[in-house]
């Protein structure tokens, strides 16, 4: 039975943005609404269009018999600008100081809406690059890779601080806690990453950088290759931290430990603009 426009556009708009980066042959679409291919193409253009002006993503068409097309989403700068300064707002009332100059954000961290905003903002950032794998460290940072992995549709590694049996054989580094000058050691199993694979670092939170730099490691041991870092929030570090190539969505420019307040303000992530 043949399906109207209006509905094949709404069924259509949904199961895109449920597959994102996945290929899809128009032939999907044309068995799947009954329809010709050239009516399949008319409605992927009219969709093409509206993702584009409301800065959905990009839906691209791969030509020829193996072509179809791929949903890459994306955001608006001025969306992720305006929702990172309601975060920075939101973080500088409230009172999150922490011992050591740390943040409460597990309550953030654990609310859908900010993380399905701050995947797609994070995923965003590496629109134009291939991602094979979305790494974190247990435990804060698991529910912001899984938010990315969604959007760039690549599955998330979870590195950690404890040996578990679960875990089967791992490939272990040590790393400098910077913000505690002590030597701790963080692992991976081995299954998690192929050689070669393109891994995009992310974290809840960068002080002294320590973490970031043994997964940076984690990587080189895996003989895999370092597509980026976003971190969601990062504090000023006194010290020197080893990395100078991140991205970061807010910064916590000022901590008043007399008042207990902080004054957090977006990251660097829009500078690189
Ligand atoms: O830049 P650094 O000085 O290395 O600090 C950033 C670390 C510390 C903190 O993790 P923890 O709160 O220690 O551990 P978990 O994420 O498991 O709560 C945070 O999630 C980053 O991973």
């Amino acid at each position: 039975v043949k399906v109207r426009r209006s509905e094949r556009l709404i069924d259509m708009t949904q199961y895109l943005l449920d597959h994102p980066h996945d290929l899809i042959p128009l032939t999907f679409f044309a068995a799947r609404y009954g329809s010709a291919k050239s009516s399949i193409s008319e409605d992927l253009a009219i969709v093409k269009k509206t993702f584009k002006e409301r800065g959905t993503g990009l839906l691209e068409t791969i030509p020829g018999a193996a072509g179809g097309v791929v949903f890459t989403p994306s955001i608006t700068d001025e969306e992720a600008k305006e929702y990172i300064e309601s975060l920075a707002e939101r973080l500088s009332e409230e009172d999150r100081l922490l011992p050591g100059g740390y943040v409460y954000l597990s309550d953030m961290l654990g609310q859908p809406d900010l993380l399905r905003k701050v995947g797609r903002i994070i995923a965003a950032q590496y629109l134009d690059k291939k991602v094979d794998a979305v790494m974190t460290v247990a435990t804060k940072g698991v529910p912001i890779a899984q938010a990315v992995s969604y959007y760039l549709n690549a599955p998330f590694v979870i590195v950690r601080r404890d040996s578990k049996i679960t875990e089967g054989s791992t490939v272990s580094v040590n790393y400098v806690s910077g913000s505690s000058e002590r030597i701790e050691k963080m692992e991976l199993s081995k299954r998690s990453l192929k050689r070669g694979s393109r891994v995009l670092i992310v974290d809840d939170f960068m002080k002294g950088g320590g973490t970031v730099n043994g997964m940076k490691s984690l990587i080189e041991e895996f003989e895999a290759e370092l597509v980026g870092i976003t971190v969601f929030a990062e504090s000023k570090f006194k010290g020197e931290r080893a990395i100078d190539d991140y991205n970061s969505l807010l910064f916590v420019q000022d901590v008043d430990t007399s008042t207990k307040t902080i004054t957090v303000v977006p990251g660097n992530c829009f500078d690189k603009e």
